[in-house]
């Protein structure tokens, strides 16, 4: 999983249907910290576009196979959670805008001008706010890239996820190699220095060697911008029924670990720095939405199954809320035209879980928690102090996977890869140390 992209979002349980509550019902955590009203001014901002021409064997993401799109009626929905959310937070300025699924190629570019409109109506879009689209390679034809750049997008993010002809097909792609370097070069020829390749690694029948060869061939067409997902084997997908039968195995633990080293290792021999978990970038050409939610700010969720972190203006304090919108896309256009907004779960984040928040997504940049940015979260307690005394903490700094010292916290290189098994450790730390110096800011749901 660490090396998966499975973000804070489903490791906290947010993402939880059975967990939903009511619309509008508010699950309240006592708290006694305010967050700074400035801070919450700035934001990003979530659109996920719900719909795939297929399912790939592997994904269980918020995607939904239709038979046909209501374009004007998306458009609309779309346009107006925008309206409300925005209305209903405190952001007065967006930085970022990223277009996600599903498949927001299939989206037509006039959907996206139309939200993009949107945002500047009802509040300050950045000059030079990065505007982020993912594509996928057979889509890509349907609405032309460029037409999507006429509307606004100077990003593009294009799920390659294999070069090779039999991992497309273990995966249930719907495009070979050839259609994927074509759209990468569009791509790239419309957004040089501002494009982004999804590639997969741990796929069935996949060995090192045939990684490391796979990969050199993206670094030869790639542009500034890597992200590497490990595959994940999800619950009620048809790989993992494959896996389940016997039909299709999995590569070892052992391997695809030495895929990831490998992987780091010729990336950073290409130029890339690595800055995330999974994500690696040359001629800093780093995603500033996606640092967004590693360094825990504010970002608003729109669309089917998307979700928020925002300080709401109505509430009268100002305390973070953690927002999941409606999954099922007929469900939520019926709630967006009847209440303007979809929000089917919102949780008023305590002191505790904004910096369960803050530590989780920190620990996964190279860079780490500076003691600066948990200052911001927690001006009050500072890292030495929730941590420094640590056997288990001080055990992981012996083993040099975890440091500690005047810049703040982070893993070493090494220890990146084993984010999984050292978040639990500093999570209890944290926990134990609220509940015994500050058991106010620590209460869980009344
Ligand atoms: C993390 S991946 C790939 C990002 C890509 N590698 C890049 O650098 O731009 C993006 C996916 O995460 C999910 N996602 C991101 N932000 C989300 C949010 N706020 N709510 C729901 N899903 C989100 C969407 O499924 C989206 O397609
Ligand atoms: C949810 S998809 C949306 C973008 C687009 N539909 C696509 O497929 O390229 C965002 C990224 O999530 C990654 N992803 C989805 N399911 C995954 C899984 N089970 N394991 C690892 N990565 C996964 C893929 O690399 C994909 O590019
Ligand atoms: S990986 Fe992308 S294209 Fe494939 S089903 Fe998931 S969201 Fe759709």
């Amino acid at each position: 999983m660490t090396r998966s992209l499975r973000p804070l979002f489903q490791r906290l349980g947010l993402m939880c249907p059975c967990k939903q509550t009511g619309e509008g019902r508010v699950a309240r955590v006592h708290s006694s910290q305010k967050e700074n009203p400035r801070d919450s001014q700035h934001a990003s901002l979530y659109i996920h576009w719900p719909y795939c021409l297929k399912r790939c064997s592997y994904c269980n993401f918020n995607k939904y196979i239709p038979r046909s799109v209501d374009n004007k009626v998306m458009t609309e929905c779309l346009q107006q959670e925008t309206q409300t959310l925005l209305q209903l937070s405190r952001v007065s300025q967006i930085s970022s805008v990223f277009f996600g699924g599903g498949t927001p190629s299939l989206a037509q570019a006039s959907t996206i001008a139309a939200v993009l409109e949107t945002v500047s109506a009802h509040t300050r879009l950045c000059d030079h706010a990065e505007v982020t689209l993912e594509v996928n390679p057979a889509s890509a034809g349907r609405t032309a890239l460029p037409d999507f750049l006429s509307a606004g997008v100077n990003r593009f993010s294009v799920g390659v996820q294999s070069l090779n002809d039999a991992s497309l097909r273990v995966l249930g792609r719907d495009h070979d190699p050839v259609q994927a370097l074509q759209t990468l070069a569009e791509a790239r020829t419309l957004c040089p220095g501002r494009v982004s390749v999804d590639v997969m690694f741990g796929i069935p029948g996949q060995s090192v060697a045939s990684w490391e060869s796979e990969l050199e061939e993206v670094l030869r067409v790639c542009d500034d911008h890597v992200s590497l997902y490990q595959l994940t084997l999800e619950r009620g997908t048809h790989l993992y029924k494959q896996v389940q039968l016997g039909e299709v195995r999995m590569p070892a633990d052992d391997v695809t670990a030495s895929m990831y080293r490998s992987a780091r290792k010729i990336l950073e021999q290409a130029g890339f720095l690595q800055y995330e978990v999974s994500n690696f970038a040359r001629q800093n050409a780093v995603s500033t939405h996606n640092l967004g939610y590693w360094r825990a700010q504010p970002y608003i969720g729109v669309g089917p199954g998307a979700h928020g972190r925002f300080v709401p203006r109505a509430l009268g304090v100002a305390h973070r809320e953690a927002r999941t919108q409606t999954l099922e896309p007929d469900v939520w256009i019926k709630e967006v035209q009847q209440h303007g907004h979809a929000t089917r779960r919102r949780i008023q984040l305590n002191h505790l879980s904004l910096l369960e928040e803050v530590l989780v997504m920190g620990l996964r940049m190279t860079e780490g928690i500076s003691h600066q940015h948990w200052a911001a979260f927690s001006p009050e307690t500072d890292l030495h102090q929730v941590l420094g005394a640590s056997a288990d903490v001080q055990d992981l700094q012996q083993r040099g996977i975890l440091i500690l010292d005047d810049r703040g916290l982070r893993c070493s290189w090494e220890g990146l890869a084993f984010l999984d098994s050292i978040l639990p450790v500093l999570l209890l730390e944290l926990d134990t140390f609220f509940h015994t110096h500050r058991p106010e800011d620590g209460q869980r749901e009344q």
